[in-house]
Formats: C-alpha cells, structure tokens, sequence
C-alpha cells in the first residue's frame, strides 16, 4: 500500500474538518491540515478537533507552516516551504520526535533542506494545480527521475512525497520513478465518494 498523505483544502463542499475526516474513513494514514490564509485561532480550533480524530486511526497529523502551533498542540510534525520558516530554525523549537517536512523543486532545494535536518521532502508540483498559487515549475516524471538520481549520487536518504495535480490514473507512473509516496487534495475532494476514493487509492496503489 501507498503512503498516502492527504492535504486539506477550502472546497464549497466540505469543512476543513470534514475532508480530513473522509480521507481517514477511507484509510489514509498521514493529514497535513493545511487551511491557507485561515486566522491562526481557527487553525488551532480544526487542529483541536482533528488531533484525536487521527490518533483514533493511528494517523500522522501534521500542520501546514505552523511551527509554534505544532508545539503547543502537540501534533505529529509540520510542512515548511521556501516563504515558511527555515527548517534549522524549527527543528531547534521542536526537537527531534517532531516530523518536519520541506518543500523542493529543485536538486538545491533538497540539498540546503537535507543540510537542515528536514525528515521528508514534498517535491513537485507534478502538475499544474489550483490547489496552490504561485507555483514553482511543473516538474512532470522526467523531473521526478532527474532529482531523485542526483540525490541518489549524493547519497541523499530522505523520503520523498511527490505533489501537484497528481490525479489516480498518475500514481503508478510517479511511483515507478522511485518516489517514496503521494500527497494529495484536489483528486480526493473532487471525487463523488472521497472516502471510497482514498479507499480505490490506497487498495490498488
Ligand atoms: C507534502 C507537501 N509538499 C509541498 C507543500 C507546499 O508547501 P509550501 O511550499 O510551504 O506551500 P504552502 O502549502 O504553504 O502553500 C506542502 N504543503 N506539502
Ligand atoms: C500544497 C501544494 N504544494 C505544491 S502543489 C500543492 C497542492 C496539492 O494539491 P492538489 O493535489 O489538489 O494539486
Ligand atoms: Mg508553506
């Protein structure tokens, strides 16, 4: 089975709590509560609500961008890109039990990250999204092979998640490259059904 990491977005049809709670119906094992732009009192507020939710399914629970909120709320860890803050500087508030995740697009991104101690790697995007604004350059697969062959040369051992615009029929030819695993959003929301959604996902990946 796939490691799966799903991503919440604002959508007409579910809250935020709502989409994290299908996406664990269906199985998935790994939120990343992201709700751009939201206050912070309700971040923590869906966070609150979330946390026990995950560990009732034995899931990893992880904020976007909030260092200081992940160390108060105790969650499992947090999601840093090139705007957040730096990963030395979070790994030094969290310590070490605290999973930290970075964002690459290129191979220098997943040097300085690995340099700084980050425990994964989202690459991408894969795709064009709108699940993102300004979005760094479409890698495709080919992008995928070319990072992961020079970490390779540099015997760089960090999982990596590939992100973007990555839809069910993608999976299989992403995995082939050798990615660790798939985060997702738009793919599970958009479904008719998310949770059997994660379910076909995770059951046939
Ligand atoms: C798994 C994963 N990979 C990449 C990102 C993007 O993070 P970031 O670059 O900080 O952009 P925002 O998500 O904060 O808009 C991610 N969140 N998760
Ligand atoms: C957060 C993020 N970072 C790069 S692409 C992306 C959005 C992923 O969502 P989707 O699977 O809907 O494209
Ligand atoms: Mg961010």
């Amino acid at each position: 089975m796939i490691s799966l990491q799903f991503i919440t977005h604002r959508t007409e049809r579910y809250s935020y709590f709502e989409s994290a709670r299908m996406a664990l119906e269906g199985g998935c094992k790994w939120i990343q509560l992201r709700m751009k732009d939201a206050p912070l009192d309700e971040v923590e507020a869906v966070a609150l609500q979330l946390k026990p939710l995950c560990k009732e399914h034995e899931a990893i629970l992880i904020l976007d961008d909030h260092v200081e909120l992940a160390k108060k709320l105790e969650v499992d860890g947090v999601h840093l890109g090139k705007k957040d803050m730096p990963i030395d500087q979070a790994r030094q508030i969290l310590g070490e039990a605290f999973i930290i995740g970075g964002t690459a697009n290129t191979f220098e991104d997943v040097l300085l990250h690995y340099r700084a101690g980050a425990d994964y790697l989202g690459i991408g995007p894969f795709r064009f999204t709108t699940t993102k604004q300004n979005l760094s350059p479409v890698l495709g697969l080919e992008g995928y092979v070319s990072i992961l062959a020079q970490m390779q040369k540099a015997h760089i051992e960090l999982p990596v998640v590939a992100i973007g615009g990555i839809t069910y029929e993608d999976i299989p030819a992403i995995l082939r490259t050798g990615v660790n695993g798939i985060a997702l959003s738009g793919t599970i929301l958009r479904a008719n059904d998310p949770v059997e959604e994660t379910r076909r996902i995770l059951n046939n990946n």
